[in-house]
Protein backbone atom coordinates (compact mmCIF):
# COMPACT_ATOMS: atom_id res chain seq x y z
CA UNK A 1 0.00 0.00 0.00
CA UNK A 2 1.49 3.63 -1.10
CA UNK A 3 0.93 6.13 1.50
CA UNK A 4 1.41 9.80 0.08
CA UNK A 5 1.99 12.56 2.94
CA UNK A 6 2.93 15.86 3.61
CA UNK A 7 6.72 15.69 4.71
CA UNK A 8 5.81 18.15 7.22
CA UNK A 9 3.21 15.88 8.92
CA UNK A 10 5.10 14.50 12.41
CA UNK A 11 6.06 10.66 12.85
CA UNK A 12 4.89 9.60 9.85
CA UNK A 13 7.46 6.49 10.29
CA UNK A 14 6.26 5.84 13.80
CA UNK A 15 2.45 6.04 13.32
CA UNK A 16 2.17 4.61 9.09
CA UNK A 17 4.86 2.74 8.98
CA UNK A 18 3.99 -0.29 8.88
CA UNK A 19 0.66 0.30 6.71
CA UNK A 20 2.22 1.23 3.78
CA UNK A 21 5.48 2.81 1.97
CA UNK A 22 5.56 6.07 2.77
CA UNK A 23 6.35 8.54 0.28
CA UNK A 24 7.14 12.12 1.34
CA UNK A 25 6.58 14.95 -0.72
CA UNK A 26 6.26 19.03 -0.54
CA UNK A 27 1.71 19.90 0.73
CA UNK A 28 2.22 23.16 -1.02
CA UNK A 29 3.59 21.97 -4.48
CA UNK A 30 1.86 18.41 -4.53
CA UNK A 31 0.71 17.46 -7.88
CA UNK A 32 -1.31 15.08 -9.49
CA UNK A 33 1.76 12.98 -10.97
CA UNK A 34 2.98 12.81 -7.24
CA UNK A 35 -0.50 11.25 -5.62
CA UNK A 36 -1.60 8.94 -8.84
CA UNK A 37 0.08 5.51 -7.38
CA UNK A 38 -1.09 6.68 -4.11
CA UNK A 39 -3.79 4.55 -2.14
CA UNK A 40 -3.54 7.06 0.93
CA UNK A 41 -3.11 10.36 1.32
CA UNK A 42 -2.58 12.65 3.99
CA UNK A 43 -2.00 16.44 4.33
CA UNK A 44 -1.72 19.22 6.48
CA UNK A 45 -3.51 22.47 5.61
CA UNK A 46 -1.36 23.59 2.82
CA UNK A 47 -2.53 21.15 0.15
CA UNK A 48 -5.73 21.75 -2.24
CA UNK A 49 -7.36 18.59 -2.07
CA UNK A 50 -9.89 18.46 -4.98
CA UNK A 51 -10.60 16.83 -8.45
CA UNK A 52 -7.43 18.01 -9.84
CA UNK A 53 -5.43 16.39 -7.22
CA UNK A 54 -7.28 13.19 -6.94
CA UNK A 55 -8.92 12.92 -10.51
CA UNK A 56 -7.81 9.32 -12.21
CA UNK A 57 -5.49 8.69 -9.17
CA UNK A 58 -6.29 5.25 -6.48
CA UNK A 59 -6.68 7.30 -3.20
CA UNK A 60 -9.59 5.59 -1.34
CA UNK A 61 -8.28 7.20 1.74
CA UNK A 62 -7.39 11.10 2.57
CA UNK A 63 -6.86 12.55 6.06
CA UNK A 64 -5.78 15.95 6.88
CA UNK A 65 -3.79 15.83 10.23
CA UNK A 66 -5.59 19.28 11.27
CA UNK A 67 -8.27 21.34 12.30
CA UNK A 68 -9.16 23.43 9.20
CA UNK A 69 -10.94 21.30 6.44
CA UNK A 70 -11.30 24.34 4.15
CA UNK A 71 -8.14 23.15 1.41
CA UNK A 72 -10.19 19.69 1.04
CA UNK A 73 -13.20 20.02 -1.44
CA UNK A 74 -15.42 17.23 0.62
CA UNK A 75 -18.28 17.17 -1.35
CA UNK A 76 -15.97 15.69 -4.36
CA UNK A 77 -14.35 13.27 -1.67
CA UNK A 78 -18.06 12.19 -1.15
CA UNK A 79 -19.36 11.76 -4.38
CA UNK A 80 -16.17 9.49 -5.76
CA UNK A 81 -16.84 7.32 -2.29
CA UNK A 82 -13.18 8.91 -1.24
CA UNK A 83 -13.18 8.64 2.63
CA UNK A 84 -12.22 11.57 4.61
CA UNK A 85 -11.01 12.33 7.63
CA UNK A 86 -9.80 15.13 9.86
CA UNK A 87 -8.43 16.25 13.41
CA UNK A 88 -11.12 18.02 15.04
CA UNK A 89 -9.78 19.92 18.45
CA UNK A 90 -6.29 18.54 17.51
CA UNK A 91 -4.61 21.43 18.28
CA UNK A 92 -7.39 23.69 20.21
CA UNK A 93 -5.51 23.55 23.23
CA UNK A 94 -2.13 25.01 21.66
CA UNK A 95 -4.25 27.78 19.81
CA UNK A 96 -5.86 28.40 23.35
CA UNK A 97 -2.71 28.76 24.64
CA UNK A 98 -1.25 31.21 21.85
CA UNK A 99 -4.23 33.59 23.10
CA UNK A 100 -3.32 33.39 26.83
CA UNK A 101 0.48 34.03 25.96
CA UNK A 102 -0.86 37.38 23.94
CA UNK A 103 -3.42 38.40 26.72
CA UNK A 104 -0.42 38.72 28.99
CA UNK A 105 2.12 40.50 26.74
CA UNK A 106 -0.98 42.86 25.67
CA UNK A 107 -2.32 43.57 29.46
CA UNK A 108 1.74 44.74 29.82
CA UNK A 109 1.34 46.44 27.00
CA UNK A 110 -1.50 48.40 28.34
CA UNK A 111 -0.16 48.81 32.02
CA UNK A 112 -2.75 46.31 33.48
CA UNK A 113 -1.93 44.05 36.51
CA UNK A 114 -5.03 42.38 36.89
CA UNK A 115 -4.86 41.09 33.16
CA UNK A 116 -8.70 39.55 33.79
CA UNK A 117 -9.64 42.91 33.81
CA UNK A 118 -10.28 42.30 30.19
CA UNK A 119 -12.73 41.89 28.32
CA UNK A 120 -12.98 39.24 25.83
CA UNK A 121 -15.17 38.75 22.86
CA UNK A 122 -14.55 34.76 21.26
CA UNK A 123 -15.86 34.79 17.78
CA UNK A 124 -16.86 30.99 16.88
CA UNK A 125 -16.97 29.14 19.99
CA UNK A 126 -16.46 25.45 18.58
CA UNK A 127 -13.18 23.29 20.24
CA UNK A 128 -10.71 26.37 20.08
CA UNK A 129 -12.94 29.19 20.98
CA UNK A 130 -15.02 26.89 23.78
CA UNK A 131 -11.44 25.75 25.45
CA UNK A 132 -10.34 29.62 25.13
CA UNK A 133 -13.39 30.24 26.57
CA UNK A 134 -13.03 27.71 29.73
CA UNK A 135 -10.00 28.54 30.46
CA UNK A 136 -10.58 32.42 30.29
CA UNK A 137 -14.30 32.36 32.49
CA UNK A 138 -11.73 30.08 35.20
CA UNK A 139 -9.32 33.14 35.49
CA UNK A 140 -12.33 35.32 35.79
CA UNK A 141 -12.25 37.05 32.59
CA UNK A 142 -15.98 38.32 31.44
CA UNK A 143 -16.13 36.77 28.27
CA UNK A 144 -19.01 37.32 25.40
CA UNK A 145 -19.51 34.15 23.08
CA UNK A 146 -20.76 34.96 19.20
CA UNK A 147 -21.35 31.93 17.67
CA UNK A 148 -24.30 32.12 15.10
CA UNK A 149 -24.96 28.96 14.05
CA UNK A 150 -24.83 27.79 17.73
CA UNK A 151 -27.74 30.33 18.75
CA UNK A 152 -29.62 29.59 15.87
CA UNK A 153 -29.62 25.89 17.75
CA UNK A 154 -31.18 28.14 20.48
CA UNK A 155 -28.25 26.15 22.93
CA UNK A 156 -30.48 25.44 26.72
CA UNK A 157 -28.44 27.49 29.21
CA UNK A 158 -25.98 28.95 26.52
CA UNK A 159 -26.30 32.77 25.87
CA UNK A 160 -24.40 34.41 22.53
CA UNK A 161 -24.00 37.94 21.55
CA UNK A 162 -24.16 39.35 17.73
CA UNK A 163 -20.86 39.78 16.37
CA UNK A 164 -21.52 43.67 16.62
CA UNK A 165 -21.96 43.11 20.47
CA UNK A 166 -18.37 41.09 20.36
CA UNK A 167 -16.75 43.44 18.74
CA UNK A 168 -17.39 45.77 21.66
CA UNK A 169 -14.98 43.70 23.63
CA UNK A 170 -11.19 45.24 24.87
CA UNK A 171 -10.08 42.12 23.17
CA UNK A 172 -11.98 40.16 20.34
CA UNK A 173 -10.31 37.06 19.18
CA UNK A 174 -11.42 35.19 16.15
CA UNK A 175 -11.44 31.19 16.26
CA UNK A 176 -14.11 30.57 12.95
CA UNK A 177 -13.78 28.45 9.92
CA UNK A 178 -13.32 30.16 6.62
CA UNK A 179 -16.56 29.62 4.82
CA UNK A 180 -18.52 31.20 1.92
CA UNK A 181 -21.15 29.30 1.58
CA UNK A 182 -22.99 28.32 4.58
CA UNK A 183 -26.06 30.36 6.65
CA UNK A 184 -23.54 32.25 8.68
CA UNK A 185 -20.18 32.92 5.76
CA UNK A 186 -16.78 33.49 7.35
CA UNK A 187 -15.49 35.14 4.49
CA UNK A 188 -14.55 38.75 4.80
CA UNK A 189 -16.75 38.70 8.04
CA UNK A 190 -14.80 41.27 9.47
CA UNK A 191 -15.00 43.85 7.16
CA UNK A 192 -14.64 47.76 6.78
CA UNK A 193 -17.82 48.66 8.88
CA UNK A 194 -16.62 45.54 11.90
CA UNK A 195 -12.98 47.36 11.81
CA UNK A 196 -14.48 51.20 11.90
CA UNK A 197 -15.85 50.10 14.96
CA UNK A 198 -13.13 48.95 16.65
CA UNK A 199 -10.44 51.53 18.48
CA UNK A 200 -7.41 52.40 20.41
CA UNK A 201 -8.08 50.46 23.73
CA UNK A 202 -9.15 47.47 21.71
CA UNK A 203 -7.45 44.12 20.62
CA UNK A 204 -8.07 42.31 17.48
CA UNK A 205 -6.60 38.83 17.80
CA UNK A 206 -6.93 36.13 14.48
CA UNK A 207 -6.06 32.65 14.49
CA UNK A 208 -8.88 31.09 12.95
CA UNK A 209 -8.26 31.51 8.59
CA UNK A 210 -6.68 34.75 7.01
CA UNK A 211 -9.70 35.27 4.88
CA UNK A 212 -11.97 36.18 8.01
CA UNK A 213 -10.80 39.09 8.36
CA UNK A 214 -10.65 41.30 4.86
CA UNK A 215 -7.26 42.14 4.90
CA UNK A 216 -7.47 45.43 2.14
CA UNK A 217 -10.13 46.73 4.22
CA UNK A 218 -7.58 46.23 7.36
CA UNK A 219 -4.65 47.64 6.09
CA UNK A 220 -6.53 50.72 5.00
CA UNK A 221 -8.07 50.69 9.13
CA UNK A 222 -4.16 50.89 10.15
CA UNK A 223 -3.61 54.05 7.60
CA UNK A 224 -6.49 55.82 9.65
CA UNK A 225 -6.62 57.47 13.32
CA UNK A 226 -7.50 55.67 16.69
CA UNK A 227 -6.40 52.86 15.46
CA UNK A 228 -6.60 49.30 17.19
CA UNK A 229 -3.84 46.85 18.13
CA UNK A 230 -3.64 44.22 15.56
CA UNK A 231 -2.47 40.26 16.03
CA UNK A 232 -2.68 38.31 13.46
CA UNK A 233 -1.10 34.53 12.67
CA UNK A 234 -3.10 33.18 9.99
CA UNK A 235 -3.27 35.32 6.54
CA UNK A 236 -4.80 36.07 3.17
CA UNK A 237 -2.90 34.78 0.21
CA UNK A 238 -0.66 32.40 2.60
CA UNK A 239 2.67 31.58 1.88
CA UNK A 240 2.43 35.14 -0.21
CA UNK A 241 1.45 37.35 2.63
CA UNK A 242 1.31 40.91 2.41
CA UNK A 243 4.74 42.64 3.95
CA UNK A 244 2.60 45.76 5.06
CA UNK A 245 -0.02 44.14 7.15
CA UNK A 246 3.36 42.61 8.88
CA UNK A 247 4.69 45.82 9.36
CA UNK A 248 1.05 47.67 10.89
CA UNK A 249 0.39 45.00 13.18
CA UNK A 250 1.61 44.48 16.45
CA UNK A 251 2.40 40.63 16.63
CA UNK A 252 2.78 38.57 13.04
CA UNK A 253 3.28 35.06 13.43
CA UNK A 254 3.61 32.51 10.38
CA UNK A 255 0.58 30.38 11.18
CA UNK A 256 1.75 28.50 14.07
CA UNK A 257 -0.94 29.17 17.06
CA UNK A 258 -1.84 25.60 16.99
CA UNK A 259 1.92 23.84 15.85
CA UNK A 260 2.65 22.73 19.69
CA UNK A 261 4.48 19.38 19.68
CA UNK A 262 1.10 18.27 21.00
CA UNK A 263 -1.12 19.24 18.66
CA UNK A 264 0.65 18.18 15.85
CA UNK A 265 1.27 15.21 17.48
CA UNK A 266 -2.08 14.55 18.64
CA UNK A 267 -3.34 15.25 14.51
CA UNK A 268 -0.97 12.84 13.52
CA UNK A 269 -2.53 9.96 16.12
CA UNK A 270 -6.06 10.74 15.29
CA UNK A 271 -5.62 10.59 11.35
CA UNK A 272 -3.57 7.06 12.40
CA UNK A 273 -6.70 5.98 14.41
CA UNK A 274 -9.52 7.17 11.59
CA UNK A 275 -7.31 5.20 8.96
CA UNK A 276 -6.87 2.00 11.08
CA UNK A 277 -10.73 1.98 11.57
CA UNK A 278 -11.47 2.50 7.66
CA UNK A 279 -8.73 -0.46 7.12
CA UNK A 280 -9.97 -2.35 9.72
CA UNK A 281 -6.58 -2.41 11.91
CA UNK A 282 -6.42 -2.43 15.24
CA UNK A 283 -5.48 1.26 16.95
CA UNK A 284 -1.67 -0.16 19.09
CA UNK A 285 -0.30 3.58 18.98
CA UNK A 286 -0.91 6.53 21.18
CA UNK A 287 0.32 10.03 20.86
CA UNK A 288 1.83 10.04 24.36
CA UNK A 289 4.18 7.29 23.82
CA UNK A 290 6.26 9.51 20.99
CA UNK A 291 6.79 13.07 23.24
CA UNK A 292 9.78 13.07 24.11
CA UNK A 293 10.78 14.82 27.85
CA UNK A 294 10.53 18.29 27.90
CA UNK A 295 13.08 20.65 27.52
CA UNK A 296 12.03 22.70 30.68
CA UNK A 297 10.07 20.29 33.12
CA UNK A 298 9.79 22.35 36.71
CA UNK A 299 9.09 26.17 37.40
CA UNK A 300 9.14 26.94 41.63
CA UNK A 301 7.53 30.10 43.28
CA UNK A 302 7.64 30.95 46.61
CA UNK A 303 5.07 32.76 49.01
CA UNK A 304 6.80 36.36 47.87
CA UNK A 305 6.08 35.76 44.10
CA UNK A 306 3.73 38.47 42.78
CA UNK A 307 0.32 36.70 40.91
CA UNK A 308 0.15 38.51 38.04
CA UNK A 309 3.95 37.92 37.38
CA UNK A 310 4.44 34.32 38.48
CA UNK A 311 1.38 34.08 35.58
CA UNK A 312 3.30 35.67 33.25
CA UNK A 313 6.28 34.06 33.71
CA UNK A 314 5.24 30.50 33.20
CA UNK A 315 3.67 31.12 30.39
CA UNK A 316 5.84 32.99 28.50
CA UNK A 317 8.64 30.18 30.16
CA UNK A 318 6.15 27.79 27.56
CA UNK A 319 5.26 30.23 24.53
CA UNK A 320 6.81 33.22 23.72
CA UNK A 321 4.76 34.72 20.63
CA UNK A 322 7.45 37.48 20.67
CA UNK A 323 10.17 35.13 19.08
CA UNK A 324 7.41 33.97 16.14
CA UNK A 325 7.19 37.53 15.46
CA UNK A 326 10.27 38.30 15.15
CA UNK A 327 10.93 35.41 12.89
CA UNK A 328 8.48 36.46 10.32
CA UNK A 329 9.38 40.10 10.52
CA UNK A 330 12.90 39.37 9.33
CA UNK A 331 12.23 36.86 6.84
CA UNK A 332 9.71 39.23 5.25
CA UNK A 333 12.47 40.72 2.85
CA UNK A 334 12.99 39.87 -1.04
CA UNK A 335 10.91 39.47 -3.69
CA UNK A 336 7.38 38.04 -3.30
CA UNK A 337 8.62 34.27 -3.79
CA UNK A 338 11.33 34.52 -1.50
CA UNK A 339 9.08 35.92 1.39
CA UNK A 340 6.42 32.91 0.81
CA UNK A 341 9.39 30.68 0.58
CA UNK A 342 10.59 32.06 4.35
CA UNK A 343 7.23 31.70 5.38
CA UNK A 344 6.83 28.37 4.63
CA UNK A 345 9.88 27.82 5.45
CA UNK A 346 9.58 29.09 9.28
CA UNK A 347 6.51 26.86 9.46
CA UNK A 348 8.25 24.10 8.45
CA UNK A 349 11.36 24.32 11.08
CA UNK A 350 9.30 25.45 13.94
CA UNK A 351 11.23 24.92 16.93
CA UNK A 352 9.49 22.14 19.39
CA UNK A 353 6.61 24.21 21.38
CA UNK A 354 5.44 22.43 24.45
CA UNK A 355 1.98 22.74 26.05
CA UNK A 356 1.70 24.65 29.38
CA UNK A 357 0.45 20.66 31.04
CA UNK A 358 4.31 19.74 30.18
CA UNK A 359 5.67 22.14 32.63
CA UNK A 360 5.24 21.42 36.68
CA UNK A 361 4.81 24.27 38.93
CA UNK A 362 6.27 24.01 41.86
CA UNK A 363 4.49 26.05 44.40
CA UNK A 364 5.31 26.55 47.97
CA UNK A 365 3.29 28.80 50.59
CA UNK A 366 1.44 30.47 47.61
CA UNK A 367 -2.40 31.85 47.93
CA UNK A 368 -5.28 29.63 46.55
CA UNK A 369 -6.16 31.81 43.96
CA UNK A 370 -2.86 31.37 42.04
CA UNK A 371 -3.08 27.69 42.36
CA UNK A 372 -6.65 28.46 41.03
CA UNK A 373 -5.21 30.55 37.82
CA UNK A 374 -2.37 27.62 37.05
CA UNK A 375 -4.86 24.78 36.94
CA UNK A 376 -7.15 26.93 34.61
CA UNK A 377 -4.28 27.69 32.24
CA UNK A 378 -3.57 23.99 32.11
CA UNK A 379 -0.07 23.28 34.08
CA UNK A 380 0.37 20.62 36.56
CA UNK A 381 0.80 21.66 40.14
CA UNK A 382 3.29 20.39 42.62
CA UNK A 383 2.13 21.99 45.86
N1 LIG B 1 -4.07 29.39 13.63
C1 LIG B 1 -4.00 28.09 13.76
O1 LIG B 1 -2.94 27.53 13.86
C2 LIG B 1 -5.27 27.29 13.81
C3 LIG B 1 -5.27 26.09 14.53
C4 LIG B 1 -6.44 25.36 14.61
C5 LIG B 1 -7.59 25.80 13.95
N2 LIG B 1 -7.54 26.96 13.25
C6 LIG B 1 -8.74 27.47 12.58
O2 LIG B 1 -9.72 27.71 13.58
C7 LIG B 1 -10.96 27.24 13.12
C8 LIG B 1 -11.83 26.86 14.29
O3 LIG B 1 -11.32 25.69 14.91
P1 LIG B 1 -12.25 24.83 15.90
O4 LIG B 1 -11.48 23.63 16.25
O5 LIG B 1 -12.76 25.66 17.00
O6 LIG B 1 -13.42 24.47 14.91
P2 LIG B 1 -14.88 24.03 15.30
O7 LIG B 1 -15.52 23.52 14.06
O8 LIG B 1 -14.84 23.15 16.51
O9 LIG B 1 -15.60 25.39 15.72
C9 LIG B 1 -15.84 26.44 14.86
C10 LIG B 1 -16.98 27.26 15.43
O10 LIG B 1 -17.16 28.42 14.63
C11 LIG B 1 -18.55 28.65 14.53
N3 LIG B 1 -18.88 29.51 13.41
C12 LIG B 1 -19.09 29.17 12.12
N4 LIG B 1 -19.46 30.26 11.41
C13 LIG B 1 -19.46 31.31 12.27
C14 LIG B 1 -19.73 32.69 12.14
N5 LIG B 1 -20.10 33.24 10.97
N6 LIG B 1 -19.59 33.47 13.24
C15 LIG B 1 -19.21 32.95 14.43
N7 LIG B 1 -19.00 31.64 14.62
C16 LIG B 1 -19.10 30.83 13.55
C17 LIG B 1 -19.15 27.25 14.43
O11 LIG B 1 -20.52 27.24 14.75
C18 LIG B 1 -18.31 26.49 15.43
O12 LIG B 1 -18.88 26.49 16.71
C19 LIG B 1 -10.62 26.06 12.18
O13 LIG B 1 -11.62 25.84 11.22
C20 LIG B 1 -9.34 26.49 11.56
O14 LIG B 1 -9.61 27.15 10.36
C21 LIG B 1 -6.41 27.71 13.17
O1 LIG C 1 -6.33 23.83 10.96
C1 LIG C 1 -5.40 23.59 11.72
O2 LIG C 1 -5.34 22.56 12.42
C2 LIG C 1 -4.27 24.58 11.86
O3 LIG C 1 -4.50 25.71 11.12
C3 LIG C 1 -2.95 23.94 11.64
O4 LIG C 1 -2.11 24.32 12.69
C4 LIG C 1 -2.35 24.32 10.35
O5 LIG C 1 -1.05 23.85 10.28
P1 LIG C 1 -0.45 23.35 8.89
O6 LIG C 1 -1.31 22.24 8.44
O7 LIG C 1 -0.57 24.46 7.94
O8 LIG C 1 0.93 22.95 9.19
Amino acid sequence: MLIVADENIPLLDSFFGDIGEIRRVSGRSMTAGEVRAADILLVRSVTRVNRELLEGSRVRFVGTTTIGTDHVDRDWLEQQGIRFSAAPGCNANSVAEYVLSVLSLYAEKRGLIDWSRLSVGIVGVGNVGGELARKLERLGFDVRLCDPPRADLGEEGQEFVSLEEAMKCDVVTLHTPLTRESNHPTFHMVGEQELDSLGAGQLLINAGRGGVIDSSALLARLGKSNVPTVVLDVWEQEPRIHPELVDQVWLATPHIAGHSLEGKVQGTEMIYQALSQFLGLPVRKKAGQFLPEPALSKISFTSSAEEEDAIRIALRACYDPRRDDIRLRNAMSGSVEERGAAFDRLRRDYPVRRECSSLKIQLKGTSKSLQDSFRAIGFKLKI
